[in-house]
């Protein structure tokens, strides 16, 4: 099934410049797709249109292959990690994660018992009690991408979620990552470089300007074939 599937959508801020030009692209369930570009590419706006924070100027977002799905219910099965960390700083991670919960109207066993999975799960065991505010740039990404799984989303749509921290961090949440698309979840992800979009397998999109400059299947590529890539889309990264 697919999760997601772009129909030439556009975009514009002004009215006038397509900030986002005619994409089309599709999210399979248990599939992970990345997107690069330069700063400015459009990424961001992008992943906005898809969560349903923005509407497309022209083309369409379909969402588990049904046309009619409202959106609240699309929302209730979409996990949005957004660039800046959105948690409150005076709250610790647990208390936080308790909070948005509460906004998905999960019942409070089931809310503690998924917490304290995702608390191993993302290596925070032991942690939930720190404040926001005392968190290091790992702990707190890796928080709001608990909060962002909270619900059990069947799409996740992640905005640099390593930005910032260190490489041996940014590997474990993409592992994490990988081994929830195994668990069927569908994955897209503006990467941060392209060691990471390799670690995460899968997709690569490049945006330029706005558009879909270039489309490869990592997993259909040998080593020497993605250095040769890296290097093809050097301008990109
Ligand atoms: N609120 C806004 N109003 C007008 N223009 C905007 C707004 N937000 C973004 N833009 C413009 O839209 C274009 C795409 O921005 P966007 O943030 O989507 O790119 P990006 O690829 O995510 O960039 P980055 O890698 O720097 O995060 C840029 O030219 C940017 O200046």
């Amino acid at each position: 099934m697919k999760a997601l599937e772009l129909k030439e959508v556009s975009y514009s801020y002004d009215g006038k410049h397509a900030i986002i030009d005619q994409i089309s692209f599709g999210v399979d369930c248990g599939e992970v797709v990345s997107l690069m570009g330069l700063n400015g590419a459009g990424k961001t706006t992008l992943l906005e249109l898809i969560a349903t924070l923005k509407k497309p100027a022209k083309g369409q977002c379909l969402y588990f292959d049904d046309e009619t799905i409202p959106i609240p219910q699309i929302r209730s099965q979409i996990g949005y990690v957004a660039q800046e960390v959105a948690l409150y700083d005076h709250f610790s991670i647990e208390e936080n994660l308790h909070l948005f919960g509460k906004l998905y109207h999960l019942q409070k066993e089931a809310l503690e018992e998924q917490i304290q999975k995702l608390l191993k799960w993302l290596k925070l065991e032991g942690q939930g009690n720190v404040k926001i505010k005392h968190c290091s740039g790992g702990m707190k990404r890796k928080a709001h991408l608990a909060a962002a799984l909270l619900h059990q989303p069947k799409l996740l749509i992640l905005d640099e979620p390593t930005a910032g921290i260190d490489a041996p961090t940014a590997m474990q949440i993409i592992e994490s990552l990988r081994g929830l698309s195994k668990e069927g979840v569908a994955i897209l992800c503006v990467a941060h470089s392209f060691e990471e979009v390799l670690a995460l397998g899968g997709r690569v999109i490049w945006l330029k300007n706005g558009r879909k400059h270039q489309e490869v299947n990592l997993d259909d590529v040998s080593i020497n074939g993605k250095e040769q890539i890296k290097t093809m889309f050097a301008d990109c990264i």
